[in-house]
């Protein structure tokens, strides 16, 4: 069930290559961290391995095949901004129904509480609405989680509460993740490989 992608290159339209030949393999249940400057490719890269967005060259294979196309997608991207993520029309369960995921014991180790499922999105707090975005990213499906600067914007101690649910459930159900973040205490204490994405690009070596 590894997820790895192959020889990836990436560039945008007609501009020069973002990163070229990038070897990288994730384990179930690895925890792994992946910084570098911004502006380096990281959230490109995430997008590629979550299916977003294709390689120019190279592949992802999910379990030695390519990324399925159709149906409940196992690598699962949490990003920056819940609000950009998050239709304001619907209210909070219709989100959750909607990615099939009321899992009453998830929810409740994310820290949501139950009164939160009737309100709409702008009437929570940043805090709040990102939980219910790594909710949602935690279905039953989910074999890898990408977590791209996903406490950035949140204090401390939200930070933590977070941390400290997510770890728990990736733990529990041997989910890999990957996260990426500028916090390098943040991904000394969690990560248990780490990556400089830079070197990543460069060293054209396999991680
Ligand atoms: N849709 C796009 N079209 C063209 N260029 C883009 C597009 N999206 C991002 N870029 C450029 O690609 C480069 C890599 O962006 P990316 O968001 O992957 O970097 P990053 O390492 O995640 O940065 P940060 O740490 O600031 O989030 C940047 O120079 C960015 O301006």
């Amino acid at each position: 069930m590894q997820l790895e992608a192959r020889n990836v290159s990436f560039r945008y339209r007609r501009k020069k290559w973002l990163f070229r030949d990038i070897n990288l393999t994730v384990q179930p249940g690895e925890v792994v961290g992946l910084a570098g400057p911004s502006g380096c490719g990281k959230t490109t890269l995430a997008r590629i391995l979550a299916g977003y967005e294709k390689p120019s060259n190279g592949t992802v294979l999910f379990n030695d095949a390519p990324l399925p196309k159709t149906g409940y997608h196992p690598i699962q991207l949490v990003f920056q901004h819940p609000e950009k993520a998050i239709n304001p029309k619907w209210p909070m369960k219709a989100v959750l129904e909607e990615a099939g995921n009321l899992d009453v014991e998830l929810l409740e180790r994310l820290g949501i509480q139950e009164n939160w499922l009737q309100r709409w999105p702008n009437e929570l707090s940043g805090g709040e609405l990102q939980r219910f975005c790594i909710a949602r990213a935690l279905g039953p499906g989910t074999q890898f989680l990408i977590a791209d600067e996903m406490t950035t914007m949140l204090d401390t101690i939200t930070q933590a509460q977070i941390w400290h649910g997510v770890m728990d459930i990736v733990r529990n159900r041997n989910i890999g993740i990957i996260i990426i973040s500028h916090d390098t205490v943040l991904l000394k204490r969690l990560v248990s490989r780490y990556i400089d994405f830079p070197l990543l690009n460069k060293d054209k070596v396999s991680y």
